[in-house]
């Protein structure tokens, strides 16, 4: 495990993407964590920016020593990541939604031997967000639930990961969600979370407007985890 006054050497793997380019412009103002490498899928235009090397996901291996990997790629890419995370020892924060069952079921084995934590949406409101939607659903037990999630029109998997995730906890509270998936323009996410009654609706909304509210978590997260012992987390646990 890292110790607690070092400065924290991170990975961003998916560092071309949206968030990797908002994960790696935040980090650089960050005193107590340092981007040692970036991983692509494709090719690097140049093999240094800023003094930080970039890596083909092929080249994986050449990475240097790093203490936590940050990946907010797409499902495709998490088995290799998650590969170079067991095999170092070091801690796995990924934002990446669609995963698949056999996906999921590598990061419970992966969480056997090093901590890994993903969250479908790294944000403050929609942590908070997916407790209202429980105690909604307890209360409005005959209502009818409805999630309706919109999304930029480069975004490939729908629902969205915070969609199934509010899902779930309006499953835990009894309900049971229908989706509708909106993709358009330039959305950064927006949620609503509706309970339909007779003659009467509630509309619980969220909506990020910089993709810095999911970076930030995110690079939170991993300051957090670099610290704990192996297993799966979640953003709560990171609340206790
Ligand atoms: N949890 C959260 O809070 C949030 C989650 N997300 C999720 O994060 C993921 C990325 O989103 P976004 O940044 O918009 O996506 P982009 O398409 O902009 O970026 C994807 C990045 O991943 C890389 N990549 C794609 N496939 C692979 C692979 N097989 N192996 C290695 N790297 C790969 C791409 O490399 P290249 O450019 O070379 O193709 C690129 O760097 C999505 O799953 C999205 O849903 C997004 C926002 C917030
Ligand atoms: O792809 C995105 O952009 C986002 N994906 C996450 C999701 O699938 O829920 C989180 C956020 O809404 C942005």
């Amino acid at each position: 495990m890292k110790q607690s006054s070092d400065v924290t050497r991170v990975l961003i793997h998916g560092a071309s993407g949206r968030m990797g380019q908002a994960l790696l412009r935040l980090l650089a103002t960050r005193e107590d964590l340092r981007a040692v490498a970036a991983v692509s899928r494709s090719k690097p235009a140049q093999r240094v920016v800023d003094g930080l090397p970039y890596f083909a996901v092929t080249e994986l291996h050449g990475v240097p020593a790093f203490d936590v990997a940050i990946d907010f790629s797409l499902p495709d890419g998490l088995e290799a990541i998650l590969g170079l995370c067991v095999e170092r020892g070091v801690p796995l924060v990924s934002g990446t939604t669609g995963l698949s069952a056999s996906g999921e079921r590598a990061l419970d084995a992966a969480a056997t031997t090093v901590p890994v934590l993903l969250a479908a949406n790294f944000s403050l409101g929609v942590t908070v967000l997916g407790d209202l939607v429980e105690r909604a659903a307890r209360l409005l037990q005959t209502w009818d639930c409805d999630i309706v999630e919109s999304h930029h029109k480069h975004k490939l998997d729908a629902p969205s990961g915070t969609a199934l995730a509010l899902g779930a906890r309006a499953e835990q509270g009894g309900a049971q969600p229908s989706y509708a998936s909106l993709r358009a323009g330039d959305i950064v996410g927006e949620h609503t979370v509706q309970f339909a009654g007779p003659g009467e609706r509630i509309e619980l909304v969220h909506r990020a407007t910089s993709r810095d509210v999911f970076a930030r978590g995110a690079l939170h997260a991993a300051a957090w985890l670099a610290g704990q012992a192996p297993g799966r987390y979640q953003l709560r646990d990171m609340l206790r």
